[in-house]
């Protein structure tokens, strides 16, 4: 019998309510409790399944928290603000937009006043528009007239390439009316040469990732900043988590040298510490507007933002996070075997079944990603073929599974963002280099099947869906160890609600392929959470048999179980008693990958020795970074594009022993560009 069973931080002798229930539909049996304590309501649920060996006991104690909450829409219109006409009309009838959200309601006038400013307000609450209209109104307003060859105007910093992309789209279609205003992305993976080129012959407004900028600024003799009005960043929290300090700094002393007047603005939905000492050394008096404060009764807003003595985000603002109202938050509890099983079922149940679905799956490094696109592309489709109803799948349900990562070649990665972006249904399988920014038009669930590094990362991932007040859902897979997280996030004012895992398996019963007859001589006579099990041991052996069916498979299996166990070793150490590799059983992981037994090879011990090194005390200045680094490799995987780093990875992992560990290069100017290599195909 395995147990899981979580302490509970609030106490249980408060307990208002209790419900025992037997579920006949599942076989489960389960007992509900809810407790007002502290002025926190807890809701404490316990469940019993018989798996197909094993009795899974899930205790959990879920706190129930009231979720901060920002209005997106004000009733203004552009046009009561004091800008050009051709720009209103531009925005109204160009990107169809009449009423100013909040965040642009009191961003707009205060950069238009002339005034620093650090600006939070939540995910896909119109940021983008909140500095893009002042950049576009001051510069077109400007005599004499800007001219190409005059080089940056407006400097726009963005984590990843795929959102300098899209801000790059944003600035065009405002710029319509203003033609002579130039507008130039610099973001890698493109030839440095044609960048040059584009620099020499003007660029007004520059939108780029950090890394590429420095490169420019270092090894390109084109790139002014004498004329440099704006300097913009975006998601200024994640340019600093990604270990850009550096080359925030080399970019402001490069700005500093060549203009000392102009204005600063940093924007997240999140403010983390580390804002607090770029806030420090690249805003001058700023306002500090937050849409939080409004709803919370801090200032007197009224449309206007409270200029702040001191730019630093207040106490609250650093631990809770504002979520969109019509955001569902889900968590299911998955036992290590039954993840990969569940995670299909979740996929099927939402793209299969159900119409006009378009679906989010995150995962915590690029072989993870590999892995899982070829794995389902491979057996996913071919094993939906038969409705339980008897009817074929219409073409509509038809699965599209794409993948985004910072390995791949980055033709390939704008055109899947592109793909993604316009088509109706699909699955992306990703990594962080698609949670911050992207505005991904209808996306209707976000999948965190490896849990993120800190609330924050949690934020911007379900920030994907539920954008400018539409309505999206996510879920979050975690593991019966795992259980505490919930409570971690909820600290941090975030509430989610359980979905049983055996409700989400339990759509296997729809689809006939996943009968035990078709394998098996004897047809299946079982039903209820019977059927489930056998029909979820049937799915999962379909992916055991695919990676069985030759070495090559099996060793990619294996990388990828490796992989997820790095990662797993990098959370940061507030989490470290939630997420430990102690707590892994390998031989369950394993399942997980495909795999039918725990790899011999493979085993903790190396990342426990890899840690005790880390411990050692003459080690320890020196590693510390560099975990810190790996952390933010495996955890990550932006990277903007230096080719340079990556082709020297390349080039060892070239001459690495056949079946050696693929090396993991950490560049020591951008560790967001050290990334390990995996190969392009599965085998
Ligand atoms: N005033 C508006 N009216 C209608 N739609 C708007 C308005 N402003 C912005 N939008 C749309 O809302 C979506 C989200 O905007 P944006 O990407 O700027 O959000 P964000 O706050 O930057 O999100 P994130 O924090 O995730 O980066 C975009 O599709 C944008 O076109």
């Amino acid at each position: 019998m395995e147990t899981e069973n979580r302490n509970c931080a609030l106490g249980l002798h408060h307990y208002l309510k209790i419900i025992l229930k037997f579920q006949s539909s599942t076989g489960m049996f389960g007992c509900r409790c809810a407790s007002g304590i502290r002025g926190v309501k807890c809701v404490l649920s316990f469940s019993v399944l018989i798996g197909t060996d094993a009795w899974v006991l899930f205790i959990t104690c879920r706190p129930v928290v009231k979720q901060v909450q920002e209005k997106v829409f004000t009733s203004d219109a552009f046009h009561e603000l004091d800008l050009h006409p051709h720009l209103i009309s531009t925005i109204n009838t160009v990107l169809n937009m009449t009423s100013m959200t909040s965040v642009q309601k009191q961003s707009i006038p205060a950069l238009l006043e002339g005034r620093d400013a650090l600006v939070r307000s939540q995910t896909g609450s119109g940021k983008t528009l909140a500095y893009c209209i002042p950049v576009v109104q001051s510069l077109q307003a400007m005599k004499p007239k800007i001219q190409r060859s005059d080089g940056p105007y407006a400097l726009v910093l963005v984590p990843t390439r795929e959102l300098a992309l899209q801000s790059f789209d944003t600035v065009q279609k405002l710029l319509k009316p203003f033609t002579w205003i130039v507008p130039g992305v610099l973001m890698g993976g493109e030839k440095r040469k044609s960048e040059k080129a584009r620099l020499r012959k003007g660029i007004n407004i520059l939108i780029s990732t950090p890394g590429r900028l420095v490169d420019h600024i270092k090894s390109t003799k084109n790139i002014h900043f004498c004329r440099i009005r704006w300097l913009i960043l975006d998601e200024a929290d994640r340019i600093l988590d990604l270990g850009f300090e550096k080359d925030i700094t080399v970019i402001l002393n490069a700005l500093n040298a060549e203009c000392q007047k102009r204005q600063n603005v940093l924007l997240s939905a999140t403010l983390t510490e580390g804002v607090t000492w770029l806030a420090g050394i690249s805003l001058l008096s700023p306002v500090r507007i937050s849409v939080l404060d409004e709803h919370h009764g801090q200032s007197d807003l009224k449309g206007r933002a409270v200029p702040e003595a001191s730019p630093l985000p207040a106490c609250g603002e650093l631990d809770s996070f504002a979520i969109p109202e019509s955001l569902d938050q889900h968590v299911t509890l998955v036992p290590s075997k039954l993840r990969l099983v569940t995670l299909a079922a979740f996929i099927l149940q939402k793209c299969k079944f159900e119409k006009d679905q378009k679906m989010l799956v995150f995962f915590s490094s690029c072989e993870l990603v590999e892995f899982h696109y070829h794995l389902f592309l491979q057996t996913l489709p071919s094993c939906s073929g038969t409705l339980a109803s008897g009817r074929p799948p219409s073409a509509s349900t038809q699965l599209k599974f794409l993948r985004l990562h910072g390995n791949m070649a980055q033709e390939e990665r704008t055109a899947v963002f592109q793909e993604f972006s316009h088509c109706e249904t699909g699955i992306l399988l990703c990594t962080d280099v698609a949670a911050r920014g992207l505005d991904l038009p209808q996306v209707t669930w976000i999948v965190q099947y490896n849990a993120p590094s800190s609330p924050a990362e949690y934020i911007h991932r379900i920030g994907r869906t539920a954008r400018i007040g539409c309505h999206g859902s996510s879920l979050l897979i975690l593991a019966p160890s795992e259980a505490e997280y919930v409570n971690s996030l909820a600290s941090h004012k975030i509430n989610i609600s359980e979905i049983k895992m055996e409700d989400i398996l339990s759509v296997l019963t729809r689809d006939d392929c996943f009968k035990r007859s078709r394998w098996g001589s004897q047809k299946s006579r079982a039903s209820g959470p019977q059927e489930i099990r056998e029909r979820a041991t049937v799915l999962q052996t379909v992916f055991e048999d695919y990676v069985h069916s030759n070495e090559r498979r099996v060793s990619w299996a294996k990388k990828a179980l490796q992989a997820f166990i790095r990662a797993y070793a990098t959370y940061p150490r507030e989490l470290k008693h939630i997420f430990h590799v102690r707590s892994l059983h390998l031989g369950h992981v394993a399942k997980s990958f495909g795999l039918r037994d725990a790899p011999q090879k493979l085993s903790v011990t190396a990342v426990k020795r890899r840690k005790a090194n880390l411990n050692r005390p003459d080690l320890h200045k020196k590693s510390h970074s560099t975990h810190h680094r790996l952390a933010e490799i495996l955890r990550s995987e932006y990277s903007s594009g230096m080719e340079a780093g990556i082709a020297k990875v390349e080039k060892q992992n070239k001459h690495a022993e056949p079946g050696s560990q693929p090396r993991i290069a950490v560049c020591s100017r951008c560790p967001a560009l050290a990334v390990g290599k995996t190969k392009k195909h599965f085998p």
